[in-house]
């Protein structure tokens, strides 16, 4: 089968994007994963489809699967290059969408200038719910926030645990540029007490407005930059009292914000979406 795509990436963050609304997709595992090949496919951190939606009060249906195959809940870089694509190709005119997700609605807003901003979720703060299973394990109290003990590889570590939609542990490291990202990394994704694997941040806090991050996406590996993982960050920075609203979060691919009121609330994020070019590819 022929399959037409669009190439695109958010600050790094990138996406093979296709319109599941104007041609049939039916993939098997393995399509799905020769789509985000670097070698065999096109590549990709992650695949997101555009399908239309299954309740009247949305204007798409947003699904995403990671490099290795597996369908996700969330992904918030791939959300504003979503809002890129359906307005590139005609498929809406309206400035704000609301977008069904694994994880629930998300609403992103394409502004006057060009840039775009996206409503998440209202973060998930509760550990059984991200999912984390903190049974048996000692929480240090900091801030608002309780820190889970890890070992990856018999180094301890303390981390806060988030849902975006999808799960992240996210620590903080004196220089972000010498943590063991690779290392560790895929150690914390596949740590037992996260059910789901889970998506491993490192931040390091620059001042109360900005932080440097590098994530290991479940999935993925690490990528140029993760936009839950900024927003997970940044809920788990100001809930440890480090950091306040608005956050400037530097990726190793590019520059996002995130904006959060507090607990009960949604988060914001916003960052660049960019199209990089089209292409065809049989299957
Ligand atoms: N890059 C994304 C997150 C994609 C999904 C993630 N790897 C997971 O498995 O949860 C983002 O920008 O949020």
């Amino acid at each position: 089968m022929k399959l037409k795509f669009t190439k695109m990436h958010g600050a790094g963050n990138d996406f093979v994007v296709i319109d599941a609304i104007n041609q049939d997709l039916a993939l098997t595992p393995e399509q799905w994963r020769r789509l985000g090949d670097r070698r065999f496919g096109v590549g990709a951190d992650q695949i997101l489809v555009v399908q239309k939606p299954e309740g009247a009060d949305c204007d798409f249906r947003y699904r995403i699967f990671n490099q290795d195959g597996g369908e996700v809940e969330q992904c918030g870089n791939g959300s504003r290059a979503f809002v890129k694509f359906v307005t590139e190709k005609g498929l809406t005119d309206k400035r704000s969408i609301r977008v069904e997700t694994m994880a629930g609605v998300i609403t992103p807003r394409l502004e006057d200038d060009g840039a775009i901003t996206v409503e998440m979720s209202v973060p998930v703060l509760e550990p059984a719910l991200v999912p984390f299973d903190s049974a048996g394990l000692a929480g240090v109290a900091e801030g608002r926030d309780t820190l889970w003990p890890l070992a990856p590889g018999g180094q301890a570590v303390l981390v806060s645990v988030v849902s975006m939609g999808n799960p992240h542990a996210v620590q903080v490291v004196a220089d972000v540029e010498r943590a063991p990202v690779p290392e560790t990394g895929p150690l914390i994704e596949s740590d037992p007490r996260f059910p789901k694997r889970v998506n491993a941040g490192f931040m390091q806090v620059l001042g109360r407005g900005h932080v440097k991050l590098r994530v290991f996406e479940r999935g993925a590996g690490e990528t140029l930059a993760c936009g839950t993982g900024a927003c997970a960050a940044v809920v788990a920075g100001i809930r440890r009292g480090l950091l306040d609203s608005p956050v400037r979060v530097s990726a190793r691919g590019g520059e996002l914000s995130v904006a959060w009121a507090g607990e009960g609330a949604p988060v914001f994020l916003s960052g660049p979406a960019v199209t990089v070019y089209e292409g065809e590819i049989t299957l």
